[in-house]
């Protein structure tokens, strides 16, 4: 079983079904990638792995434990972490009063050291440690919600659309920061609605629409070409 393994998912919001037998896996250092168009069901989806939305049927896996019915800082405490699309960081507190945050599910014993080791991934960060998070830049603000998600020391960490609102540039860049992520061990599940960066990062592919998994690609390959393009053009796969 790979770290990750959702079967057969349907979950939503009390009357409101919005995933329809979803099943993805993500294994050991590996960054999936989960694209489709708005209220396709993305955001759901990472909120029913935290816990956040309403599992109807269908299971959800850690590490070959079932963590369908876990109250969400159980599943924290086991290694998976959540930087939500908006809301992501506390606007009146510091850089560093942020991370602290991050890290409220943990014995405080080396702090400093995790402080510093995010530090040394978002240089842009450590300059402004004490500024407050509704002072950074759009981009920045996107470094600190990672930051602070990477402070619970998790195994498995879940984006939604980190790169809203940024510029092509601050989002190659925050992108490559994802890749150093992956390299220091950690996996990832990036929810992206740009095809492309969500192609630049990944090893595997989904594709969601209307809360259904209808693809599952590899980038570079032709069917991934294809995806892009049928986004690009705004058709419709079904
Ligand atoms: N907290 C909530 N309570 C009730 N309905 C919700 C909630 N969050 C989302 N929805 C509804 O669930 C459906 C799927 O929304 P979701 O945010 O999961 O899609 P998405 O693919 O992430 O879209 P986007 O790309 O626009 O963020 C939409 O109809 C949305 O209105």
């Amino acid at each position: 079983m790979r770290m990750l393994e959702v079967v057969g998912l349907v979950a939503g919001y009390g009357k409101l079904k919005v995933l329809d037998s979803v099943s993805l896996r993500v294994g050991d250092r590996e960054v999936v990638s989960v694209v489709g168009p708005n209220g396709a069901g993305k955001t759901t989806l990472l909120n029913s792995i935290m816990g956040l939305a309403e599992v109807y049927s269908g299971k959800v896996y850690f590490d070959g434990a079932d963590i369908t019915g876990l109250k969400t800082e159980k599943r924290v405490a086991l290694g998976l972490s959540y930087s939500p699309q908006t809301n992501n960081v506390f606007p009146n507190l510091s850089v560093l009063e942020n991370l602290l945050l991050g890290a409220y599910t943990r014995r405080h014993d080396r702090l400093r050291d995790d402080v510093e080791e995010v530090f040394r991934l978002f240089p842009e960060l450590a300059g402004r440690a004490k500024s407050k998070a509704k002072n950074l830049s759009g981009g920045e603000r996107q470094m600190l919600a990672i930051a602070r998600a990477l402070m619970s020391k998790p195994r498995l960490l879940l984006l939604d659309e980190p790169t809203t609102g940024l510029s092509p540039k601050a989002s190659k860049s925050l992108l490559n920061k994802l890749l150093e992520i992956k390299s220091m061990g950690v996996s990832i599940l990036l929810v992206e609605q740009n095809v492309d960066y969500a192609m630049s990062v990944a090893d595997r592919v989904y594709h969601l629409v209307e809360g259904k998994i209808v693809g599952e690609y590899l980038p570079g390959s032709p069917e991934a070409r294809t995806l892009i393009e049928t986004f690009l053009t705004g058709r419709r796969v079904s």
